[in-house]
């Protein structure tokens, strides 16, 4: 193994530090706590490691956090009075309604409920809109953690060969968006891309987003890309005992490791740098609400 391993919990440790310290001065000067309002409806297990971690850390940095988890039946009308109330609600700066939703509740109806400047995961449409033509937005937080890693690693991204495979509306396109923003040249892989070990083999840069685990081999990496793995996947893991399991990435890390320059691991990689950037913008959401000056190198 001979590449350089991006570690994602150092790096957003160091993150939630520049978090804590402009928490620290709203408080000093301005006498402001910004506050982060986290909605789950039933419990989707993938959420639940979210949530955990999230609440433990929007409170270390400072901040208020609020929970409100609502029952897997919930209507429609009442979800969207809980987010009503939170966007008129001065002490929330930051709202996130976990996805995915139940079946029964309208996605997009309910993120365009959210109040844009509140909409901390950068989903509505109208953030999705500002950052597609390059103006202020709130930036999804899994792909601006995936941009703060790669601005540490390389200074400049300019003229790179990226590749995104997936292209969702919560990881892939608005990655893409971001990278083309730091003026690489994206190509965005999904199912129905032909001859992908090739596509991929070409980047310099490479981000996996697909939701299968171990997906992307070593032998589809150039030598010394940059591989970031955004892929959360469970695995059974009898060897560790009975009922246990493990965490792996969309790439395979021991074959690509060995050829990447970079990768980062799953887990200690992507998913620690995401809970990062959601209190990132949640001061940054704060700054803009109070007509104050936002911290540097928290945003894209
Ligand atoms: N670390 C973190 O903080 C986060 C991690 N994740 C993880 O990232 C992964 C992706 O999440 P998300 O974007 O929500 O997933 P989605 O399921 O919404 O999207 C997956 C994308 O991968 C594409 N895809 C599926 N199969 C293939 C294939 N065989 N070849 C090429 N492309 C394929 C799909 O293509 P098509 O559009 O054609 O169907 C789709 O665009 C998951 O593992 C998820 O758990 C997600 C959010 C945050
Ligand atoms: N509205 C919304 N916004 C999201 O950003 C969002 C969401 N819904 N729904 C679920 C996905 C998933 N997601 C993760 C974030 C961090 C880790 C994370 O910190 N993972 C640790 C591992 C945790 C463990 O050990 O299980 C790591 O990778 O090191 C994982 C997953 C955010 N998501």
């Amino acid at each position: 193994m001979s590449a350089h391993i991006i570690d994602g919990k150092v790096f957003a440790a160091k993150v939630r530090g520049l978090v804590a310290d402009g928490v620290g001065k709203l408080k000093a000067e301005h006498d402001i706590v910004p506050g982060l309002a986290v909605v789950l409806v039933g419990e989707d297990p993938a959420s639940q490691v979210y949530v955990r971690s999230k609440g433990k850390m929007t409170v270390e940095v400072g901040m208020k956090s609020v929970e409100h988890r609502l029952e897997a039946d919930t209507s429609e009308a009442d979800l969207l009075a809980v987010i009503k109330s939170l966007n008129e609600d001065p002490s929330i700066h930051g709202i996130l309604v976990q996805l995915p939703l139940p079946k029964h509740l309208n996605e997009d109806l309910v993120i365009n409920s959210i109040d844009p400047a509140k909409d901390v995961d950068g989903f509505h449409i109208s953030n999705v809109g500002l950052l597609g033509t390059g103006q202020k937005s709130m930036v999804p937080c899994t792909p601006l953690g995936c941009l703060m890693m790669l601005r540490d690693y390389h200074g400049s991204l300019s003229g790179m060969d990226a590749v995104v495979i997936g292209r969702s509306n919560i990881v892939g396109k608005p990655m893409a968006q971001l990278l083309l923003g730091d003026s690489c040249t994206v190509t965005i892989a999904h199912s129905r891309t032909k001859d992908l070990p090739d596509v991929v083999r070409r980047a310099d840069i490479v981000v996996a987003a697909v939701g299968r685990p171990e997906m992307v081999p070593g032998d589809w990496i150039k030598p010394g890309a940059t591989v970031i793995d955004v892929g959360i996947n469970r695995l059974d893991a009898p060897e560790k005992g009975e009922g246990k399991t493990r965490l792996v990435g969309d790439v395979h890390y021991e074959s690509a490791a060995a050829v990447a320059g970079a990768i980062t691991p799953v887990p200690g990689g992507v998913g620690p740098m995401t809970i990062a950037c959601l209190l990132a913008n949640t001061l940054t959401a704060c700054c803009r609400a109070n007509g104050l000056s936002e911290p540097e190198g928290l945003t894209a």
